[in-house]
């Protein structure tokens, strides 16, 4: 599929928008009040069964009809955003035009099955989709921050060529702003784009709420050379399959929690152990060099002080040039106080710009957060409707394991007694070391590339080799019942137990 993109095409029409971008400062104004007509067409097809009452006999009978789908015609710069509900299904195939879902173009006449989906259909020059199902809410929108987001796009483009002619790395874009202000959104898009025009960025996320490449609860970085799975989005494992988009091996690191202010003994050191295979891997690979890296964050550390400390920590590990903060002003103007005008440890001047927070983001409840992570989860050990996996389970006996929990947090009241010159991390172990128990029961452990006996902090900062399911635990026999996502015996490596994500009770 990236094959048979047309990048001489893309290019094309994207510029004839006009955009000239010189410096990141300086984007554009968008132009939002572009007003654009929706038409709403509706055709016969597609099959489906529903009871209909039979005229004289009062009987009622499954009856096949036919669910008619929709058709949306969408003029240039406007999106048809949409939510569909986990457990239903909807398809939507592009009839005529260019569209693309956050970057990542939609073939003509290609079905996408979207399902727990909160998503928006982009078009830069009108097209007409068809749409087959129920979405829980859908619209079309005439105003949308995609002009801010490319004319982005091209800053970052200018600011890699003038990297690659003084020899320097490409930019290390850090990405903030509120929970759901549409963060991993345009990390989507900046990287689609710039994967269509032959780059290979480096994509890191930091947010431990949503797994890219990887369940929830892990960093990871990955480089993108190809696009972007459109119903899947990230995926949460590197699968191999009948899929048409090419695999991603990502380096994976384990945090196991959802906050990373709940302990700063855990996250600080993950990220720098992180951003220092992220700076080898750029200087081993030209092309990741040349493009550099684009980072997600949660949004919870853009909420304040002990998260601005996070910001100040990413920041210098992975030496960022360029923070890009999404709709909040307060923040906006906080960013700029603390980093404007800085240097890189490569000499060169952090930028901190500001873009519009799209109107299409939607405010996740928990419990479709829950959803979406247990369906991370599930398609991590069972795969997806592409690529269907074959998970094992075995007995195996509770002495063949060494689990380490994550230790908890210190509570308040110990942290208020604690001297001024104690903090929180220099008092806390990492992990304790424990027996399975029934509590492990429906839980996600972490096997790490590190020996059973290694030190905590060579634990903590291995890299994941994978993840098992604890089904069963039985405590008259000692023995577990586990589900892993290949057969064969465990690898004699350290595994953790954190507090994220939750266990599910049904996954089996
Ligand atoms: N233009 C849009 N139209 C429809 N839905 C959108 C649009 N942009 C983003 N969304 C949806 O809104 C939700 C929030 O967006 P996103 O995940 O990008 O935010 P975030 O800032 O990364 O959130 P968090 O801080 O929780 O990680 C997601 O479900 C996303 O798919």
């Amino acid at each position: 599929m990236q094959k048979s993109f047309d990048m001489k095409g893309f290019m094309k029409g994207i510029q004839d928008l006009r955009l000239d971008c010189p410096q990141a400062q300086t984007l554009e104004t968008p132009e939002h009040s572009r007003a654009a007509k929706a038409v709403k067409v509706t055709l016969p097809g597609h099959a489906y069964t529903s009871k209909m009452s039979l005229p004289g006999l009062d009987l009622s009978a499954p009856v096949e009809t036919f669910a008619t789908p929709t058709v949306h015609e969408l003029k240039e710069q406007t999106e048809w955003r949409f939510e569909v509900a986990f457990g239903t299904k909807v398809e939507v195939r592009l009839l005529s035009g260019t569209a693309e879902l956050f970057g990542t173009e939609l073939p003509i006449n290609q079905n996408y099955t979207f399902t727990g989906t909160k998503a928006a259909i982009y078009t830069w020059h009108g097209c007409r989709i068809e749409v087959v199902g129920d979405c829980q809410v859908d619209y079309i929108a005439e105003e949308t921050p995609m002009m801010i987001y490319a004319n982005l796009h091209f800053a970052l483009e200018n600011l890699r060529d003038k990297a690659n002619s003084e020899g320097r790395d490409g930019p290390r874009v850090l990405i903030v702003g509120s929970e759901n202000a549409g963060k991993t959104s345009l990390v989507k898009i900046l990287t689609a784009y710039a994967t269509k025009v032959g780059r290979q960025p480096v994509v890191v996320n930091l947010d431990t709420k949503e797994g890219m490449l990887s369940i929830p609860g892990t960093l990871s970085a990955t480089t993108f050379t190809s696009v972007i799975d459109v119903e899947n989005g990230w995926g949460s494992s590197p699968m191999n399959g009948p899929s048409q988009v090419p695999v991603k091996l990502p380096l994976v690191y384990y945090m196991g929690l959802a906050n990373p202010e709940e302990k700063t003994l855990i996250f600080k050191p993950v990220v720098t152990r992180l951003a220092l295979s992220v700076m080898n891997r750029l200087q081993d690979d030209s092309e990741a060099k040349e493009t550099g890296v684009i980072i997600d964050t949660p949004g919870i550390i853009s909420q304040g002080k002990g998260g601005y400390e996070m910001i100040q920590h990413i920041v210098s590990e992975f030496s960022v040039s360029a923070m890009v903060v999404l709709g909040s002003e307060r923040l906006y103007n906080d960013m700029l106080r603390r980093f404007s005008g800085q240097k890189t440890g490569a000499g060169e001047t952090i930028a901190v710009v500001k873009v519009d927070k799209s109107g299409g983001c939607v405010d996740r409840d928990e419990a479709y957060l829950q959803q979406f992570r247990q369906s991370q989860i599930r398609e991590y050990f069972f795969g997806d409707v592409n690529a269907t996996l074959s998970p094992h389970t075995q007995q195996i006996d509770f002495n063949q394991l060494i689990i380490y929990k994550l230790a908890e947090p210190i509570d308040d009241l110990l942290k208020s007694l604690m001297p001024g010159d104690v903090t929180e991390d220099s008092i806390s172990a990492i992990f304790n070391k424990v027996r399975p128990s029934p509590q492990m029961q429906n839980a996600i452990l972490t096997i790490v590339n590190a020996h059973p006996e290694d030190t905590q902090e060579n634990i903590r900062d291995a890299s994941v080799m994978g993840f098992i399911y604890i089904a069963d635990v039985d405590g008259e026999k000692n023995k577990l019942k586990v589900l892993a996502p290949v057969g064969g015996r465990l690898p004699n490596k350290a595994i953790i137990w954190g507090s994220w994500p939750e266990g599910i009770s049904d996954l089996m």
